[in-house]
């Protein structure tokens, strides 16, 4: 059960755990239409909490609430479209990495050599800034892109974090399991071709061989194309049915790292990006989202960005799924164009 509050009220919330230094998400999942709020208060085992975990998965962040708040995204300020975002203003703020290029072609060669058969490789890029409008920035998300997880969280350690994730981990209730397979991305004219459909089946494999070693019906969607912003997604629903409810975090730890984030061979893959990727992903393509007992809805950490509020610095996060088929100078406009999706959102003063 949640309380309906003004925007207002969520705002002072905001301000007041902020100043507190104290634990706190925002957030909208997908297709709905209210804004739920968390605060921390106190570890109780029977409450709903906020799930928040790093790639690596050796940090958690648990935000236990006392009450849950929720605002009706109709009573949102309409007019934060009219804000210019950073995007319009500094169009050539990605500079090129040729460090990048490099590592997505000693990729390739471990790939052409058998090594590995497809792995996720990422990177970051750092702005300053003076002012930040956090507020119209999550509302810019909101309506931007209205098939994602838009989140906002803080923690005192690891700071702000903001996001609009397309991509579901798993989403579990009862003996009711869903799971989303989304890997290959297209922009502007650019037509579907083998690489992607490859490296996606490469996902569904691997979700469909962890689940063969339970007892229950499965049921494989078609797989669909999804928008976020300019880009386009290849995704694929899976459900299964569980004759028996299993134990939901046991699935969740043999998942993740999916090759979505990471690659295949999970272990050659990990192997290959702790090794060469050169930078502490944190909680970009970690996961967050909420859990209830044995009932969970988690989405993957993406398109995310880091804000470092002391240090007047924020870094933006994207990576993309390198195969036998992939081209350097795509994979590398693929991440560019990922950090688009968010950073076309941001709002500066
Ligand atoms: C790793 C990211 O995207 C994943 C999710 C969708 C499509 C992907 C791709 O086409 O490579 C990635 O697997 C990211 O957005 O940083």
């Amino acid at each position: 059960m949640s309380t309906e509050i003004s925007v207002f009220s969520l705002y002072k919330k905001i301000i007041k755990n902020y100043y507190n230094h104290n634990n706190f998400v925002v957030f909208k999942k997908p297709y709905d239409k209210k804004i739920f709020f968390y605060s921390h208060y106190n570890c109780s085992l029977d409450v709903k909490f906020f799930l928040i975990q790093n790639f690596k998965h050796d940090h958690t962040i648990k935000i236990y609430p006392k009450n849950i708040y929720c605002v009706d995204i109709q009573k949102l300020d309409k007019k934060t479209n009219i804000f210019p975002s950073f995007w319009e203003k500094n169009s050539s703020f990605l500079t090129d990495s040729c460090k990048y290029k490099k590592l997505i072609k000693d990729a390739i060669e471990n790939i052409k050599k058998g090594f590995l058969k497809k792995v996720v490789l990422s990177r970051f890029i750092k702005i300053p800034f003076r002012n930040f409008y956090f507020k119209n920035t999550f509302i810019k998300l909101i309506h931007a892109y209205p098939n994602a997880l838009i989140s906002l969280w803080y923690n005192f350690h690891y700071g702000f974090w903001m996001g609009c994730s397309p991509e579901l981990l798993i989403e579990c209730h009862n003996k009711k399991l869903k799971i989303s397979a989304l890997a290959g991305t297209i922009w502007g004219s650019k037509k579907w071709t083998k690489k992607e459909t490859e490296e996606h089946k490469i996902v569904i494999k691997y979700i469909l061989h962890l689940l063969k070693s339970y007892k229950g019906s499965i049921h494989i969607e078609n797989t669909k194309i999804i928008k976020i912003g300019h880009l386009k997604h290849l995704e694929t629903l899976i459900h299964f049915l569980f004759y028996e409810e299993p134990n939901y975090y046991e699935i969740l730890n043999c998942l993740h790292p999916t090759p979505s984030i990471c690659g295949y061979p999970k272990k050659k893959s990990l192997d290959f990006i702790y090794k060469n990727e050169g930078y502490e992903r944190q909680f970009y393509t970690g996961y967050i989202g909420i859990v209830h007992q044995n009932n969970m809805e988690l989405y993957l950490n993406l398109r995310c960005v880091k804000i470092k509020e002391d240090k007047k610095e924020m870094i933006l996060y994207a990576g993309s799924g390198i195969t036998v088929d992939s081209n350097i100078y795509q994979e590398y406009m693929e991440t560019e164009n990922k950090i688009k999706n968010i950073l076309s959102q941001l709002v500066f003063k």
